[in-house]
């Protein structure tokens, strides 16, 4: 396949510096994510993982650099129009309307396509008996649910993740990583997931980020890692995933 013919990466960060108001967290860092190729983002606490996935949502402010969705430069686009060409965000805090009903929660940003009540309740059974009632009453674990299904609803093609796993018992992680797996294979779906379980993050994708103070220092093989304990020692501090 020449140059020319190769389908555009998802997501495209160059050199993008960008932070909170004045003060950079990300430091020219550059990531290309192929289509439906999914990432694990991993790091100590504070290197800016959240902050990497705010920039690409459009949630910080960029000082250099550019961001690409499909080959096309997003990056002086506000939140709502990156939203519209694809990009569907499940910030850590869920942020799921707990006085509208599961179902209104999720025809909030729906979006015609392969994903609707339907199919996202095939994916999440515990919100189909739960369509009637306030976001609020549900367990965390199903909160968290309906914040990836609502995500799903708007049909992108590049999801980003942040922690979804937080804060979850054992057994919601088993079958809300079994969920996120399903996703990772669909057609036309690139996932990037932040997670702090390391074992969870390198089990998801085949191709792990590690970060450190706002910067990429290692882009490679999931699988690499898990193998070379040492080396994720270093990166991250840990002697076992
Ligand atoms: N809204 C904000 N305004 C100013 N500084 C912020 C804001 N959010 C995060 N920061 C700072 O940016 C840096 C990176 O934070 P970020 O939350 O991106 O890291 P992280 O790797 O996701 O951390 P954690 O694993 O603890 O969630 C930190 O120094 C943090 O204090």
């Amino acid at each position: 396949m020449s140059e020319s013919e190769k389908p555009c990466n998802v997501l495209e960060l160059a050199d993008v510096s960008a932070g909170y108001g004045a003060t950079n967290v990300l430091e020219r860092l550059s990531l290309a994510l192929a289509p439906s190729e999914s990432l694990s983002i991993i790091g100590r606490n504070g290197v800016g993982k959240t902050t990497l996935l705010a920039t690409m949502m459009g949630h910080t402010d960029l000082h250099a650099g550019a961001i690409r969705l499909n080959g096309a430069d997003i990056s002086r686009l506000p939140v709502y129009q990156r939203a519209r060409l694809g990009i569907a965000y499940v910030p850590q805090e869920r942020e799921i309307f707990p006085s509208l009903t599961v179902r209104e929660n999720l025809h909030m940003a729906a979006r015609p396509g392969k994903w609707n009540e339907a199919t996202v309740t095939d994916l999440f059974l515990n919100l189909r008996d739960r369509l009637q009632q306030p976001g609020g009453q549900l367990s965390g674990g199903e909160q968290q649910m309906l914040a990836v299904a609502r995500a799903l609803m708007a049909n992108p093609s590049l999801l980003l993740m942040d922690e979804p796993c937080e804060g979850l018992a054992p057994v919601i992680v088993e079958s809300l990583v079994e969920v996120l797996t399903e996703l990772r294979q669909s057609e036309g779906l690139s996932i990037v997931l932040v997670e702090h379980n390391t074992r969870v993050a390198l089990d998801f994708a085949a191709r792990t980020v590690v970060m450190d103070r706002g910067q990429i220092v290692y882009d490679g093989s999931s699988e690499g890692l898990k193998q070379d304990a040492a080396q994720l020692e270093r990166l991250i501090g840990v002697t076992q995933t």
